[in-house]
C-alpha cells in the first residue's frame, strides 16, 4: 500500500503487493490472501503453504513480478518429499483448493517419472524415470519402494532431474504483471470487485545518490563552518590574550612611568652629581638639584634623618606618589636606603612663589596682576584636585608662597606633603593630634580645638592667607623685618583692614579690580570660623567670575572675642607644637 518494497535480507527478494511481510503492520489490509510471507531467524524470506499433512515452509529465493512466479527451495533440501505434501492429492493441474499458486516447473523431465519413499534415510523421497529401474537409478530396491507414478504430459511440467531442489510456481490473481510492466506499483481497486487490481505511481525513494549528494554537502557545509567558527574562536582567543597582554603591558609602562621610582643613596649621589648644587633648604632638610637622564632636571630633597621617625617621608610618598594634576609637584622618585631618605622631584627653573611676592614696583620680581591671578586659580586647582578628584581626600596643611613652585611657564605647582594628611572623603573632621603648619598661615581651629573641628577648611584659610600675601600685605607692612618671610596673621590682617569699606590699601594700585577680587576672596577664605569660609571649589567659581563688581565683601574675618592676640606666639617659622590630646 505504502508503495515502498520490503525485504528480510540484504539479498532476499523485494517483497511488495500481492505479497507482504506477515508481521509489518504498516501493511496490514495490503496484501493479497495467501501471500503472507516471514522472515526466519537468518533472514531468510519463507511462505507457509497448506497442504493434506500440515503447513509446509518453503523458501523463497526470487519472485519475479512481472511474470508473476516465484521461485522456491526447501530449507531441508528435500523438494521430492515436499512436492508430494503439496500436489500429491490435488488436481492434475497442481491447483490446491487454498493456494493461490500454480506449479509451473518442478522437473524439466519429457518422461513420466515415479516417486519412490524410504523411510531411513533424511530425505525419504526420491524422483526417478519410469522406465528405468531402481538398480539402474543406483537405488537400493530392498530399501525403496514406489509411491507414486506420474505421467509427464502438456499439463504436467517438464522435471529436469538435476534441479530437484526447486519449485517454481506462478499466479494468476491478483493480476499486477500489466502494471510491473509499466513500472508501477499495484493495488486491489477500491470499491471493486475481490480480485480488481489498479496500478499507481511509485514513491520514489530518495535513491542514496541522490541522499548522497544532498547530504554529503550539506554536511561538509555544517562541518566547515562547525571548523570554521572554532577557529575563529580560538583565533580570537588568542587575539584578545595577547592584546590583554599588550594591555598590561602598556598599563605596567604607564604605571612605571606614573609610580614614583625607588633610588638608592648612590643613585642619589650620581643624579646630584655628588650634590653640587644646593638649591636651598627648608625645614626638612636641603634641596638639591639633579638630573635623571639629559632632559630632566631634578630637585633631590634629602631628608633630615636626625629629627623624625619616617613619618613625613612615609606622608609625603604616600600622598604624592597618588597624586598626578598639572598644579601639583610630581614626585618621581624616593630613596630610602638605610639611614638616608630623599624625595625626587621634576625641577621647576622659578623656584617658589615667595620669590614672586613683591612690590609692583619692583620691576625684577613682579609678575603683574593678569598672572598673579592666573597663580591663584592655578593653585585652588591644585587644592580642588588634592580636597575632591583622589580616591583619598589629601589635605595638605602646609598652602603657603613657599610650597608652591613655579615652572618655566609661571604654572603653579603645590608641593612639599611633609604635613599632608589621607583622610576618606566623606569624612567631615579630622583628627591631627599636633598643630601644623607655617606660621601666619595656620587655620586658627588647628591651633586649638576651642576654635572648632579641623576639616579641609584648614587649607582654604591658609589659601586665604596666600592670596592675602600674594596681593602685597605683607610686603606693605613695611615694619616687618624682610627677612622673616612669615608674619603673624591677625596683626597682618588687621593692617588690611584699613578704612570701613575693608579695601585693601596698596600703594600706587588701589581699587585694580584684580587685586579687590583677590583681596575680597582672601578674606572670606580667612574667616574665623572653618563654617563661614568658601569651598575650594567655590573659590574657583569667584575667581574666574567676570563680574568681579558683584563679589560681596564678607564681615570682619577677625571676632577680636575669640581671640587673644598675646597668646599667640609671634617669633617661630615654622609651628611645631606639643600633641594635642583628642
Ligand atoms: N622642585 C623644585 N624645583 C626647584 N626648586 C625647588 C624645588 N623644591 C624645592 N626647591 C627649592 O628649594 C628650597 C627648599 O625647599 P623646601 O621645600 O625644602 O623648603 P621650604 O618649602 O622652603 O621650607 P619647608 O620645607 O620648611 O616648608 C626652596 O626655596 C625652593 O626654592
Amino acid at each position: 500500500c505504502s508503495g515502498r518494497d520490503s525485504r528480510c535480507g540484504r539479498d532476499g527478494p523485494r517483497i511488495r503487493f500481492p505479497f507482504r511481510l506477515k508481521d509489518n503492520e504498516t501493511e496490514n489490509g495490503c496484501s493479497y490472501r495467501g501471500f503472507d510471507l516471514t522472515c526466519s531467524d537468518t533472514h531468510k524470506t519463507q511462505i507457509e503453504l497448506s497442504s493434506h499433512s500440515g503447513p509446509v515452509i518453503l523458501q523463497v529465493i526470487s519472485i519475479d513480478y512481472p511474470r508473476q512466479s516465484l521461485t522456491l527451495s526447501d530449507p531441508e533440501n528435500c523438494i521430492p518429499g515436499q512436492f508430494l505434501k503439496l500436489f500429491q492429492y490435488q488436481t492434475s493441474h497442481f491447483q490446491s483448493q487454498t493456494s493461490p499458486f500454480q506449479l509451473v516447473e518442478f522437473y524439466n523431465f519429457t518422461y513420466n517419472f515415479t516417486f519412490l519413499h524410504c523411510s531411513s534415510i533424511p530425505c525419504p523421497v526420491q524422483v526417478v524415470e519410469s522406465s528405468k529401474t531402481l538398480l539402474d537409478s543406483g537405488l537400493d530396491p530392498i530399501l525403496w519402494t514406489k509411491t507414486l507414478d506420474v505421467i509427464s504430459s502438456p499439463v504436467y511440467p517438464p522435471i529436469d532431474m538435476e534441479y530437484q531442489n526447486y519449485l517454481q510456481l506462478t499466479w494468476s490473481k491478483p493480476n499486477c504483471s500489466k502494471c510491473e510492466i509499466q513500472g508501477k506499483m499495484c493495488k486491489l481497486k477500491n470499491n471493486g470487485t475481490e480480485d480488481e487490481t489498479e496500478c499507481f505511481d511509485r514513491h520514489h525513494k530518495p535513491t542514496k545518490k541522490i541522499i548522497l549528494y544532498v547530504t554529503v554537502p550539506f554536511v561538509g557545509l555544517i562541518l566547515v563552518t562547525l571548523i570554521l567558527t572554532a577557529c575563529l574562536r580560538v583565533y580570537s582567543y588568542f587575539k584578545m590574550k595577547s592584546e590583554d597582554e599588550t594591555r598590561i603591558e602598556k598599563f605596567l609602562e604607564e604605571y612605571k612611568a606614573l609610580n614614583p621610582d625607588r633610588f638608592s643613596y648612590a643613585d642619589i649621589k650620581r643624579v646630584t652629581n655628588n650634590f653640587r648644587e644646593k638649591l636651598g633648604e627648608g625645614a626638612h632638610g636641603a634641596v638639591f638639584k639633579g638630573k635623571l637622564s639629559n632632559e630632566i632636571l631634578v630637585a633631590v630633597k634629602m631628608l633630615n634623618n636626625t629629627e623624625s621617625d619616617g613619618k613625613e617621608f612615609i606622608n609625603e610618598v604616600k600622598a604624592m606618589g597618588k597624586v598626578h594634576h598639572i598644579n601639583v609637584v610630581r614626585l618621581l622618585g624616593f630613596c630610602a636606603d638605610g639611614c638616608y631618605r630623599a624625595l625626587v622631584y621634576n625641577f621647576f627653573s622659578n623656584g617658589s612663589l615667595q620669590k614672586f611676592i613683591t612690590r609692583p614696583d619692583d620691576k625684577d620680581h613682579f609678575l603683574g596682576w593678569e598672572k598673579l591671578h592666573q597663580i591663584a586659580i592655578g593653585i585652588a586647582k591644585g587644592i580642588e584636585y588634592l580636597h575632591m578628584s583622589c580616591d583619598q581626600q589629601i589635605l595638605h596643611f602646609d598652602i603657603n608662597p613657599h610650597n608652591v613652585l613655579l615652572d618655566d611657564k609661571l604654572l603653579p605647582k603645590i608641593t612639599d606633603f611633609g604635613l599632608a594628611k589621607l583622610c576618606s572623603k566623606d569624612q567631615s573632621v579630622v583628627s591631627v593630634t599636633t598643630a601644623r603648619g607655617t606660621l601666619g598661615y595656620i587655620a586658627p581651629e588647628v591651633f586649638s580645638r576651642n576654635f572648632g573641628n579641623i576639616s579641609y577648611k584648614a587649607d582654604i584659610y591658609s589659601y586665604g592667607m596666600l592670596l592675602l600675601e600674594m596681593i602685597g600685605g605683607r610686603k606693605n607692612i613695611s615694619q616687618l623685618s624682610e627677612e622673616n618671610s612669615q608674619v603673624l596673621y591677625p596683626e597682618w590682617i588687621h593692617n588690611l583692614f584699613e578704612g570701613k569699606d575693608m579695601q585693601v590699601k596698596i600703594e600706587g594700585v588701589e581699587n585694580d579690580i584684580i587685586l579687590k577680587k583677590l583681596a575680597i576672596i582672601g578674606l572670606w577664605c580667612i574667616q574665623w570660623h572653618a563654617i563661614n569660609r568658601p569651598s575650594i571649589k567655590l573659590v574657583l567659581r569667584m575667581l574666574e567670575a567676570l563680574d568681579e563688581e558683584n563679589l560681596v565683601v564678607p564681615p570682619n574675618p577677625i571676632n577680636s572675642n575669640t581671640i587673644k592676640v598675646a597668646e599667640i606666639p609671634t617669633n617661630y617659622s615654622t609651628l611645631e607644637l606639643e600633641s594635642i590630646h583628642e
